[in-house]
């Protein structure tokens, strides 16, 4: 798909992150995505006292796509910093993301477009979960 509107992302990505919650790091994210029914999904960090619980605007992006009813697949992806620059998901995000976006997911990188294939090569995801046998199954 060539006809995605990444500055439209971009503001998306940069409007949400004005509602991330981030009294820790004073480091806000936001995270857009265009779905696979043409809506924008959005998120935001939210930070926690206890630091490692923190959820990524990804995590909250991920959570919203279902729960929102925004689509069931991500197309394209852009994540920007506070400067509105793009920023690169931690690894962590990036396996959330995989699973509603797969090798083909489009990412707005620094220098143009990179898909999910070029970030998060040989990536384990839910095809290899299809068609396995189960333990229980070999007794
Ligand atoms: O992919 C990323 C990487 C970092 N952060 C957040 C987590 C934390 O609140 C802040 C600093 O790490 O940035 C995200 O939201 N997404
Ligand atoms: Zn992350």
């Amino acid at each position: 798909m060539t006809d995605i509107d990444w500055g439209a992302l971009r503001s998306a990505a940069s409007a949400a992150s004005a509602r991330a919650y981030v009294p820790y790091s004073h480091y806000p994210v936001g995270a857009a995505a265009l779905t696979d029914t043409g809506n924008i999904v959005t998120g935001a960090n939210v930070e926690n006292a206890s630091y490692g619980l923190t959820l990524c605007a990804e995590c909250a992006l991920v959570s919203k796509l279902h729960t929102d009813a925004l689509g069931t697949r991500l197309v394209a992806f852009a994540c920007v910093d506070a400067a509105g620059a793009p920023l690169q998901p931690c690894g962590r995000c990036r396996q959330l993301l995989y699973e509603f976006g797969g090798d083909e997911l489009l990412i707005d990188g620094p220098e143009g477009t990179l898909t999910m294939k070029d970030i998060l090569p040989w990536a384990f995801g839910p095809a290899h979960l299809e068609n396995h046998t189960h333990l229980e199954d070999t007794k």
